[in-house]
């Protein structure tokens, strides 16, 4: 039977191919892709790709049997299906950040600027802390700057972008990776090529 999988476009695309690849699927269309989102050539593997939250709609409505996206979106949308594989690529973390001046004990409630609101409500619930959460797009280092927010919860990897920023980091809260998700009914009924791609990537990330 023909695994769907939904791969995230862009960063973890790049970084998941090579796994792919050793893993046994052509991954040369995609590789070659133009402007090309959909990839049935390959009657063992067909592929789309799409933004990571849109991976997770397509997962959840049944049009794809496999997800490949961040940890960090599977956490903020509370990801309902079965979270298979690490894939130990697309590592990083997220922080909470801000200016130099910032005071983490300040009194007044904290305005806290993240394209994450769930994980950083999840954050400040269990360090007991109440606060307001402004959602942002993109460019989120922006709001300590400008003062639209006291501090920011985002992803940082090399740290490049805080450091050009001046910001610092005040706490670090979770780990993110990307990671391979499975469609409930997908795991049912296509058990034997799920396990079998599963077991090929577990190879491929171990000779890594
Ligand atoms: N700086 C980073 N280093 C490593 N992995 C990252 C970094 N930023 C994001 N990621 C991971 O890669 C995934 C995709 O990030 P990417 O920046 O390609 O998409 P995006 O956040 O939707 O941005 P864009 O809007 O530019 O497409 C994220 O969900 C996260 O898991
Ligand atoms: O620690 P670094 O290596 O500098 O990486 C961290 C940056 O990478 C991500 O942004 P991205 O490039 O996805 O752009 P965005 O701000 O539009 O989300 C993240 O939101 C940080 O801004």
């Amino acid at each position: 039977m023909t695994l769907k999988i939904a791969l995230t476009k862009g960063r973890t695309e790049k970084q998941v191919l090579p796994l792919l690849a050793q893993a046994g699927m052509d991954v040369e269309p995609i590789r070659n892709k133009g402007r090309r989102l959909i990839f049935n050539d390959d009657p063992k593997y067909h592929t789309i790709l799409a933004k990571g939250p849109d991976v997770l709609t397509y997962l959840n409505r049944g049009a794809m049997d496999i997800g490949i996206v961040g940890s960090d979106i599977l956490d903020e949308q509370r990801n309902p299906q079965y979270d298979m594989l690490d894939l130990r690529t697309g590592r990083c973390r997220f922080v909470l950040a801000s200016t130099a001046n910032f005071d983490p004990g300040q009194t007044r409630r904290k305005i806290i600027a993240t394209k994450y609101p769930n994980i950083t409500q999840d954050y400040f619930a269990t360090i007991g802390e109440d606060v307001e959460i402004i959602k942002i797009e993109g460019s989120v280092e922006l709001a300590p700057l400008v003062g639209l927010a006291d501090a920011i919860v985002d992803i940082v990897e090399t740290g490049t972008t805080l450091r050009e920023n001046h910001l610092q980091v005040f706490a670090e809260l979770r780990p993110v990776s990307t990671h391979l998700v499975v469609n409930r009914l997908a795991l049912k009924q296509k058990q034997v090529e799920i396990q079998t791609l599963i077991q090929n990537l577990q190879k491929a990330i171990q000779e890594d």
